[in-house]
């Protein structure tokens, strides 16, 4: 097969950023991508309705002219969250989902959540109207080693927030392990897993061995091996559970290379070509628009959209090393293999 052609695949979890870097890295995400679930860990966060519209018309002011790609927005969530103020940002269509991050668990999340009773009746009026919460799926106890903080989320929080909360739909965000995998695999319809692009690609080792690579730390942090290899073995499953958010989290290299490195990849900019590479090497091409294009609406209650994109297989696709931002360069991911999908 030398051409495959999909719909327009869309990316369930997407940093845009604002100010110099929205400017910077939204084009990379409308050149591919139809649709996209907005993060909304801006400093400060997005919390309200006004602020999801105010930020919604800055990432519009930032789409290249001709493009029709659609910002989903998200409300970020706090111990003060009004549930009225949820509900009313949804009813308008406004807004499409509500983040949970636990307070310190990553980038911009220390207006998060610390007491999850505190949220209850969000969760409650966000389940009656089927209003989906994507969650960054890590403990922050520090006693919990960093590498089994996503496990032990999905044992001490998720599950007793699922059980208490019955037809809450959820998403677990930027999946890492195959504990997480096989978490959503059995939670039936009302749960949902985003893939990201890198951690299909990289594992710890890639992070550590030779030298520390700032480019590939991100959160949750990449696992063994074995945890890529689930991860591989979902998302090119075409399970309706698993859908590609690439949650690709741009940060200026100066804040990247540093003495505390900021948790995040960039991969807007290479995305399709990285994930046709590893839906090939699994002899699944044939299920990437499962991932990429339909599992995701379907999960959000959306058609898939109409558009299609083709990959076209031949000599090593070129990309940027760097993309160009007022507030200094960003690096893109590096898979460090050949990619010879190109998106048409
Ligand atoms: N994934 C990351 O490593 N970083 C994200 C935050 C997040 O998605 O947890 C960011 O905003 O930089
Ligand atoms: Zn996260
Ligand atoms: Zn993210």
């Amino acid at each position: 097969m030398t051409q495959i052609t999909l719909r327009r695949p869309d990316d369930w979890h997407l940093h845009l950023r604002d100010g110099a870097m929205l400017q910077a890295v939204t084009p990379e995400s409308a050149r591919h991508f139809g649709r996209a679930i907005v993060m909304p860990n801006l400093v400060p966060p997005v919390v309200t309705g006004a602020q999801a519209a105010a930020y919604r018309e800055r990432i519009e002011a930032a789409i290249p002219e001709g493009s029709d790609f659609t910002p989903l927005m998200t409300l970020y969530l706090t111990e003060e969250t009004d549930p009225a103020d949820v509900a009313q940002a949804h009813a308008e269509g406004l807004v499409t989902a509500v983040k949970l991050y636990p307070a310190g668990a990553t980038t911009n999340s220390a207006s998060g959540v610390r007491d999850f009773d505190r949220v209850r009746p969000v969760l409650e009026t966000m389940a009656e109207r089927g209003i989906p919460l994507c969650v960054h799926g890590e403990v922050t106890d520090p006693e919990v080693d960093i590498f089994d903080r996503e496990a032990v989320f999905i044992d001490h929080v998720l599950d007793p927030i699922r059980r208490a909360t019955p037809g809450l739909r959820v998403v677990m965000e930027h999946i890492t392990t195959r504990q997480g995998a096989d978490y959503a695999r059995a939670g039936g319809p009302d749960l949902g897993a985003t893939i990201t692009t890198h951690h299909l690609v990289i594992n710890r080792n890639d992070i550590l061995v030779g030298g520390i690579k700032p480019h590939y730390y991100c959160l949750p942090v990449a696992k063994r091996e074995e945890h890529r290899r689930a991860l591989v073995a979902a998302a090119t499953s075409g399970e309706a559970s698993f859908f590609l958010g690439t949650d690709s989290a741009p940060h200026v290299d100066a804040a990247k290379e540093c003495g505390c490195g900021c948790a995040g990849c960039f991969t807007a900019t290479n995305t399709l070509s990285i994930l046709a590479e590893v839906f090939e090497a699994q002899g699944a091409l044939d299920r990437l628009e499962a991932f990429a294009s339909l599992n995701g609406p379907a999960f959000y209650g959306l058609a898939p959209n109409e558009a299609t994109v083709t990959l076209e297989k031949g000599a090593p696709v070129t990309y940027p090393e760097k993309i160009d931002c007022a507030d200094g360069p960003v690096t893109v991911f590096d898979p460090r293999m050949p990619l010879h999908w190109r998106v048409l």
